[in-house]
């Protein structure tokens, strides 16, 4: 491909961005590639089915007249999903209709189940209580919808995948499965599996079931014991929509084998799965090969921190929300301000700190000052963290800068343009993670870990000959902690 279409394809990205400004373009053109021009026709290329789907329905049409704009003589936009790190079981579409659908309908004044502990916002209605059903469900928690849940760079994916997955309607090709969404604690993950388990019931055409690891455990657990494990199996894989939430609490061998039969038999009847979980697939030391990689073989989706504006837009939304019921809880713009700038660790922190604003203003009468804010919250203000780096995107930075994709540092090539980004990454994930020398071997392709201790022991003994590649890795180390 030429420099002139490089540089072309540089300008479109910019005036998409001015376009649509930078949130958008970093959650769904960020990964967009262009794979070659011919003649009128521009082909592009997207990771995942779900950004080209995605893409195809909203942005179409924008992307070409970007593109116009560069080149006036350009027709045609072909995308594709580019083969690279995708594997085929994650672009399968599935016929939902593939597999009779046992149906087990809610009653209409039940909402959807849900078996969890989670707490909610500040200032709406507790949850209400409802019907029980087969696997000891209890209703969702009201306030954990989509209505109330805030979007902004650091979930609008997993946010547009939730809508799509609630959206759907059964017969519908399943898209993406299992939709897996992982995030650190407090992050929204229960919010967005609660706010499809609301969306997807509304309807009353799809049974949408949302169980916490937990409650999948238990569930299984007392059906062993009281011999009901095929009522149990039966009501799961009745449901349309199955949501696990915390999958790294599921426990014990049989519950595990119990959960890839479940998983396996929703996947291939066309029923949706969405999983949640505080750390990637393949992070989940406790399940075995299969069921890791099946998890990750759907879309996974990963929700990062909370940035400044989004704080203050959760702050703001949840006081609006508090004053339907506290009419005079009044939370002057400063005061938002200086809770969205300080409490940076996550939601609940967020919610808690609006918790004892609210609690102070109903107890004393008193209004809420900066004064008071700062008394208040003190404990909720914690030392920044230094940022906690993941194998997978050391493996995707190095092969960036190398030159090589993320596949070939897993393969088992041994030519040396392959061989030293390997190492460096082997090295990188030694020094920068707490995982182990046969947790990184496993992470590299199943690797041993003598070759992992070989690679890290050759960086270390170069990086002390060698400034120009100490400073190479460096560089790595800073964007990583970026
Ligand atoms: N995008 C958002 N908009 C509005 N509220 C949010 C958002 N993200 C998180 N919250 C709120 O933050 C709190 C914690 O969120 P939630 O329980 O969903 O986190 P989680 O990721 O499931 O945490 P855990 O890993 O502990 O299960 C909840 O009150 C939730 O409503």
């Amino acid at each position: 491909m030429s420099n002139t279409h490089q540089e072309r394809w540089t300008r479109v990205k910019g005036r998409l961005r001015a376009e649509v400004g930078e949130d958008i373009f970093s959650s769904w053109f960020a990964r967009m590639e262009l794979e070659g021009v011919d003649s009128d026709t521009v082909r592009l290329s997207v990771p995942t089915r779900f950004l080209k789907s995605w893409i195809q329905s909203h942005y179409a049409e924008r992307v070409l007249a970007c593109w116009q704009g560069e080149e006036p003589l350009v027709r045609r936009i072909d995308l594709s999903v580019r083969s690279a790190g995708v594997r085929p079981a994650a672009m399968a579409i599935r016929a939902a209709g593939a597999v009779a659908a046992v149906t087990v309908r809610a009653e209409p004044s039940a909402g959807p189940i849900a078996i969890n502990g989670h707490s909610g916002p500040v200032g709406m209605p507790a949850a209400s209580s409802a019907g029980q059903d087969a696997v000891g469900g209890s209703p969702l928690d009201p306030r954990l919808t989509f209505d109330t849940f805030v979007v902004g760079r650091a979930n609008s994916l997993a946010h547009a995948a939730a809508k799509q997955v609630a959206a759907a309607r059964r017969g519908d090709p399943v898209m993406f499965n299992p939709l897996y969404v992982h995030a650190a604690v407090g992050l929204g993950k229960t919010h967005l599996l609660q706010a499809i388990a609301w969306a997807g019931n509304a309807g009353g055409e799809r049974r949408v079931l949302y169980l916490t690891a937990e409650k999948f455990v238990y569930g299984f657990v007392s059906s062993l014991r009281t011999q009901t494990t095929l009522a149990f199996k039966e009501v799961l894989r009745a449901t349309d929509v199955l949501l696990i939430d915390d999958l790294q609490f599921l426990q014990g061998k049989s519950t595990f084998a119990e959960f890839s039969h479940t998983l396996n038999a929703m996947i291939d009847a066309g029923r949706q799965v969405v999983v949640a979980a505080d750390r990637p697939p393949l992070d989940l030391e406790n399940l075995d090969d299969r069921v890791r990689s099946r998890l990750a073989g759907g879309l996974v989706v990963e929700m990062g921190s909370f940035g400044e504006d989004l704080r203050l837009e959760i702050l703001q939304s949840r006081v609006a929300c508090a004053r339907t019921h506290h009419a005079d809880f009044d939370v002057p713009a400063p005061v938002l301000s200086f809770i969205a700038k300080s409490v940076t660790h996550n939601g609940r922190d967020l919610e808690g700190a609006l918790n004892r604003l609210l609690a102070h203003s109903k107890l004393t009468g008193q209004p809420i000052t900066m004064e008071l804010a700062e008394r208040e919250i003190r404990d909720l203000v914690r030392p920044q963290e230094p940022r906690k780096v993941k194998i997978e995107e050391i493996q995707r930075i190095v092969a960036r800068r190398y030159n090589v994709s993320r596949g070939d540092l897993l393969s088992s090539r041994r030519t040396a343009n392959v061989v030293r980004p390997r190492q460096i990454a082997m090295y990188l994930a030694k020094t920068l993670t707490l995982r182990s020398l046969p947790e990184i071997g496993r992470r590299f392709g199943g690797r041993d870990h003598t070759t992992v201790l070989h690679a890290v022991r050759k960086i270390e003994n170069l990086v002390g000959n060698d400034v120009s590649l100490a400073e190479e890795i460096e560089a790595i180390k800073r964007e990583l902690q970026e």
